[in-house]
């Protein structure tokens, strides 16, 4: 059983994903840290020393590895990773697996980046709320076609982790 956490950067997959594996007892995984871990060093400088284009790769090797390993896993992605090459394909096409959408608004999502920027690089360079909101929804409506081809949308606005997590474990059933 595997279960995937999709969503924009800051929607929550990381602290979704911890929270939801202490109450199923299914161990977490965070894809940005194991990318971390295989290159020892951050992603900020990997954006920096090699390029999104190298990131995208290396995201998408990790990504495989999960994918091939048989252990069960809460999986909290990175922002990207449903937007790039087949991945998505590759998440849906695993057996006994379901993926979740934190799905958040612009204003939400922006008013939470906008207090956390500096270590996601694709947002880091941009300074005021104006233009984080510009970016954000530009970059949202691309990203959604992918995002939304998890298998279930959670509507996370105005909600608490905890409610977040009730709303998973009620469509796992
Ligand atoms: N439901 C919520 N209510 C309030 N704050 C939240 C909620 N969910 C997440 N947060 C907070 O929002 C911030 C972003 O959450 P988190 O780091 O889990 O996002 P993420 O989706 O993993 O982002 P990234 O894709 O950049 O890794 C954190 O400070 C987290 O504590
Ligand atoms: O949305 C994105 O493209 C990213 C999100 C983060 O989770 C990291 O994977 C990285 O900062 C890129
Ligand atoms: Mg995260």
């Amino acid at each position: 059983m595997k279960l995937f956490l999709t969503g924009y950067m800051g929607s929550g997959k990381s602290l979704i994903g911890k929270k939801l594996s202490e109450k199923l007892k299914i161990p977490f995984q965070d894809l940005d840290f194991l990318i971390e871990k295989e290159a020892k060093k951050t992603i900020s400088q990997i954006f920096a020393e090699s390029g999104e284009i190298y990131f995208r790769k290396l995201e998408r090797e990790i990504l495989k590895g999960v994918l091939n390993s048989e252990a069960d896993q809460i999986i909290a992605l990175g922002g990207g990773t449903p937007c790039y090459y087949d991945n998505m394909e590759l998440i849906n096409a695993f057996t006994n697996s379901s993926s979740f959408y934190l799905k958040l608004s612009v204003e939400n999502l922006t008013r939470r980046l906008l207090k956390e920027k500096d270590h996601r690089p694709m947002i880091s360079h941009l300074n005021s709320q104006k233009e984080l909101d510009e970016f954000v929804r530009k970059h949202l409506f691309e990203r959604s076609f992918y995002y939304n081809q998890s298998k279930n949308v959670i509507d996370c606005n105005h909600k608490s982790p905890e409610e977040i997590v009730d709303l998973i474990l009620q469509k796992l059933g």
